[in-house]
């Protein structure tokens, strides 16, 4: 197995916070890989380290080969970043937006323009170029934010609650195209709030409180719960953690 990203003793204190402690991860190449866990449990600090974005204060990490800790700059010329809050320029149209980030990128030319047309193309965006992203509702700017981060081509897209706020059809959609990359070739971690979603990952991680809990495939995990859906088994996971931190217990590490 090829790992596209991994992470080992993964931490990340802020002052006296530990908001990530010792998280270590494999995520094979081509996967679809769902990061869960509740409000604060520390997804996007572990997604932001990986992503070059934020500097661990311990542990290490690989993206594609290159160290999170040395190589940040080329780790996001690899990745394509999408975060809940859908970095675009609200007063810009569809069609600037793309240009703004084709910029960033450094695409020029005839091939920026192929690839403009090919992704307005995917996230079915033709014949709103010109509206401006401001004016999109959330599942279409969710579209537009989604075609900014793969302008570039990247061999993994790393995903932060993408689909929050969205709604299902728009949430339909969006992962109809998230499985159609991952079929391409591309890596996918995610993480995300929605079972559904969950559902249809190769894979899963669970953080809680920093701490990784569990991992597995989703019929993994169902199964040594003996729970019928994954909510029962994170609504299991949780109440029993919650009742041994109520305890004095510590949590255990996956
Ligand atoms: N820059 C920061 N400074 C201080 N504390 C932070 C910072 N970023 C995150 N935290 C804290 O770290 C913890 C983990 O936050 P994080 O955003 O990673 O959680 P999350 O699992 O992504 O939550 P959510 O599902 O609500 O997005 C939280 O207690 C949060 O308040």
């Amino acid at each position: 197995m090829t790992a596209a990203i991994s992470c080992e003793n993964l931490t990340k204190k802020f002052g006296a916070l530990l908001a990530v402690d010792n998280v270590s991860m494999t995520i094979p190449k081509g996967s679809i890989v769902g990061f869960l866990g509740p409000n604060g449990s520390g997804k996007s600090t572990v997604i932001r380290m990986l992503s070059g974005i934020l500097t661990p204060t311990s542990g290490t990490g690989q993206v594609l080969g290159y160290n999170i800790l040395t190589d940040s700059e080329r780790i996001k010329h690899h990745i394509g970043y999408m975060s809940q809050k859908f970095s675009l320029y609200e007063e810009l149209s569809v069609s600037d937006n793309l240009d703004f980030y084709a910029g960033i990128y450094g695409l020029k030319g005839e091939s920026a323009r192929k690839k403009k047309a090919e992704l307005i193309d995917m996230a079915g965006l033709t014949g709103r170029e010109k509206q401006i992203a401001g004016s999109l509702s959330g599942g279409w700017k969710q579209r537009l934010a989604l075609s900014c981060a793969l302008l570039h081509d990247p061999e993994i897209l790393i995903l932060d609650e993408p689909t929050a706020g969205v709604d299902p059809v728009s949430r339909r959609i969006f992962w109809e195209v998230i499985r159609e990359l991952a079929k391409r070739g591309i890596t996918v971690l995610v993480s995300t709030h929605y079972m559904d979603e969950a559902e249809t990952c190769d894979f899963i991680y669970f953080i809680f409180f920093g701490k990784l809990l569990i991992s597995g495939t989703p019929l993994e995990l169902k199964e040594q719960a003996k729970a019928a859906t994954l909510d029962d088994v994170f609504i299991g996971l949780v109440e029993s953690q919650e009742n041994n931190l109520l305890r004095g217990g510590e949590l255990p590490h996956a």
